[in-house]
């Protein structure tokens, strides 16, 4: 895996050496808004009005970020109106690839590219940066709309309801303050803790980020032994954004990123909620443990140098969730 320097495909891995072995996840660069009228959002230009056809995903089913993108295309009824191409799960010294030697492997539909950081090249030839899925590309403008997951999501919430007519709001008003304040917590320690728990390079940077994740982990149990969802009696964003962590958890991080004080099964609140987000109308189809398995196994070989994948455990996701 590697990054783009002024358009240039460098071949290196994180550099935590410089940040006393702590991962810090790279800020997102592409970050305008489809809106309905083409009026700019909360960030960057505007002139990306939703329409039918116009939008394009690019998605790894193995990364939790972009199956939020997924997820949210599935909810809001945008499968007929929003393409979606899937890259192939091994991420090594060239990034993401379009190789489709491996099921569910879709390639580049728009361009027939070899590898992911052709789209972020052609959106901007001088391009800087780690080359991330998902990007949303506009075909229209020729250019990617946003390359962050939080961003794509309440577009998707909302931007396309006059095309669908599907307006189920997964950040209503009265819930947003609440929301953003788990999604603040839950981002933090849960999301990016995994990631800051298996990319630590030394026995401090792990032990700083594996407390907060457990003890976020211990309160999100006491969340749901009082509520449904985590903002109450409604799902909203903040359950599908802490789902794609919680669905690879026993299966990926337990192991592969030492999250291992306990599996996800062991907490009967959080298992029971897990299990109801996984039978809701559409979601199974996102959830391929194919990919992440092999993505994060096969991927991380300065984790796992002889790319093992160890057998797991099975997990009965269609299990009543006794959450009625
Ligand atoms: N902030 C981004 C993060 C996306 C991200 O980090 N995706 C990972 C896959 S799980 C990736 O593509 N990593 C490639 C790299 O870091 O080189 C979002 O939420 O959309």
């Amino acid at each position: 895996m590697g990054q783009l320097v002024k358009g240039v495909w460098k071949d290196e891995w994180y550099d935590t050496e410089s940040q006393g072995g702590e991962f810090v996840r790279d800020t997102s660069k592409f970050r305008n808004w489809v809106t309905v009228d083409g009026a700019p959002g909360p960030t960057g230009e505007g002139g990306f009005t939703a329409e039918s056809g116009r939008y394009h995903l690019y998605v790894s089913y193995a990364c939790p970020w972009a199956h939020r993108t997924l997820i949210f295309r599935a909810l809001k009824g945008l499968t007929d109106h929003i393409g979606v191409s899937v890259v192939h799960p091994d991420m090594l010294g060239e990034g993401w690839e379009f190789r489709t030697d491996f099921p569910g492997a879709t390639g580049d539909a728009l361009f027939a590219s070899q590898y992911m950081r052709d789209i972020y090249l052609r959106a901007n030839p001088q391009a800087s940066g780690r080359v991330t899925v998902p990007v949303l590309w506009d075909r229209q403008q020729n250019t990617i709309v946003s390359n962050e997951s939080a961003d794509i999501i309440r577009m998707f919430n909302s931007a396309f309801d006059g095309i669908t007519g599907n307006t189920d709001n997964y950040l209503p008003d009265d819930l947003r303050e609440r929301c953003d304040a788990l999604n603040s917590r839950i981002y933090d320690s849960v999301n990016n803790g995994v990631y800051k728990a298996g990319f630590a390079t030394s026995q401090e940077a792990y032990d700083k980020a594996i407390g907060p994740l457990f003890d976020s982990l211990d309160w999100i149990e006491g969340v749901l032994a009082e509520n449904r969802y985590l903002a109450g009696d409604r799902v909203t964003e903040a359950d599908w954004r802490l789902f794609t962590t919680i669905c690879r958890f026993d299966s990926v991080y337990h192991t592969h990123f030492k999250c291992n004080r306990r599996q996800i099964v062991q907490y009967p609140n959080l298992w029971g909620w897990a299990k109801e987000l996984y039978q809701w109308p559409g979601i199974a189809d996102t959830v391929r443990p194919d990919h992440f398995n092999r993505h994060y196994y096969f991927s991380h070989d300065m984790i796992n140098p002889n790319r093992i994948i160890p057998i797991g455990p099975d997990i009965d996701w269609s299990a009543p969730h006794g959450r009625g």
